[in-house]
């Protein structure tokens, strides 16, 4: 079927907002940099980049017959946040398992933030032991069997709801939305950055992108900038999700090899720790636009953006779309980031 034949579940106030980086653009001196903000595009518990999947997504839920959605991520998730904010909209319980993905030891990790809103919105979360990987998990298979074996009917949300088989069409339905304000802004955006983790946000991204050369002839670069550190297996499942989503909305050719980009250099050892290019990132970002992005995700993407404008790898006359996706909620979980110094 072709994209606009997927039924979708509207979950956002319209578009996601697009804006000129106009300070950011000067100081870096090259391109001229813009974001579109999926961290102010939708009322569900401040939204971000999995409201707009689950737009595709929840309609097969409700086709279901489901009344428990059940998903997974971290102990800051933002993704399991937004499960819970789309169960409390449709009236669903929702069954969250939060891992500890993230080796940081503060004492309020597991109190604040994404956890404290999913808890506020009555989700069932629960810790679990076991560390960071993107793929399918043991836990969250046992919680799918627990939620049946208790009388409920569970819904399976794969972890980013990447490797959920609609994950990708949210983000191909995103890079339309970029064609149409495009035209209203009279500009036109030959890169977009966005990070990458679980996937599905890039590959749907490089679906829709492809779809849209299809159609004007028009090409664009997506570059995804990996924060998951481990590179080769989001890389993966970048272009499996991608050739899939293409397939999904009958986009009639291969996704190329060159129209899947996942960058490394800015996500650091480890998932979920800043390095110091995420902290400059951050702190370039909040104090000359007051745009706040943070140290697991957005922070590690700008600064990937920051360093291929300054580096002149997006050349100056480019103008390049930051897709701002969320994740400020975290923020707080990592306030000894910017503890003043006793
Ligand atoms: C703010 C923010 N920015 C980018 C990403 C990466 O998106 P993908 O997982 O689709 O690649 C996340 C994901 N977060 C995950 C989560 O559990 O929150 C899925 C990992 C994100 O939350």
């Amino acid at each position: 079927m072709k994209l606009d034949q997927f039924p979708r579940y509207p979950l956002t106030f319209g578009p996601s907002p697009v804006h000129h980086l106009r300070r950011l653009s000067d100081h870096l001196g090259g391109a001229q940099v813009w974001a579109k903000r999926e961290d102010v595009s939708s009322g569900l518990a401040y939204g971000g980049n999995k409201i707009r999947k689950m737009e595709y997504i929840v309609p097969d839920a409700i086709a279901s017959g489901a009344d428990t959605l059940v998903s997974i991520g971290g102990y800051q998730s933002n993704h399991t946040r937004q499960v819970a904010a789309v169960a409390a909209h449709l009236g669903m319980k929702c069954r969250l398992v939060q891992e500890k993905w993230v080796p940081w030891d503060d004492p309020v990790n597991d109190k604040v933030g994404n956890i404290l809103l999913s808890r506020m919105m009555g989700a069932d979360s629960r810790l679990d032991p076991a560390g960071f990987d993107i793929g399918i998990r043991d836990s969250w298979k046992d919680a799918l069997r627990e939620v049946e074996e208790a009388g409920s009917t569970p819904y399976a949300i794969p972890a980013g709801a990447s490797e959920h088989p609609l994950g990708g069409l949210g983000f191909a339905n995103w890079a339309f939305e970029v064609a149409e304000q495009e035209k209203q802004f009279g500009v036109f955006f030959d890169t977009i950055v966005v990070c990458t983790v679980t996937g599905s946000t890039h590959a749907g991204m490089i679906a829709g992108f492809a779809a849209l050369e299809e159609l004007t002839g028009v090409k664009r670069r997506v570059l995804g900038i990996d924060a998951s550190a481990t590179l080769e297996k989001t890389r993966d499942q970048v272009a499996r999700i991608a050739r899939h989503t293409a397939e999904l909305i009958e986009l009639g050719r291969d996704i190329r090899d060159d129209e899947i980009q996942v960058l490394e250099g800015w996500a650091g050892e480890l998932y979920g720790l800043p390095v110091e290019s995420t902290m400059s990132a951050m702190a370039m970002g909040a104090q000359l636009e007051a745009m706040i992005t943070d140290p697991v995700y957005e922070g590690k993407s700008l600064a990937g953006l920051i360093d291929l404008v300054k580096d002149k790898d997006i050349p100056a006359d480019s103008t390049v779309l930051y897709s701002h996706l969320g994740g400020q909620q975290a923020v707080n979980a990592y306030h000894s980031l910017w503890d003043p110094v006793k």
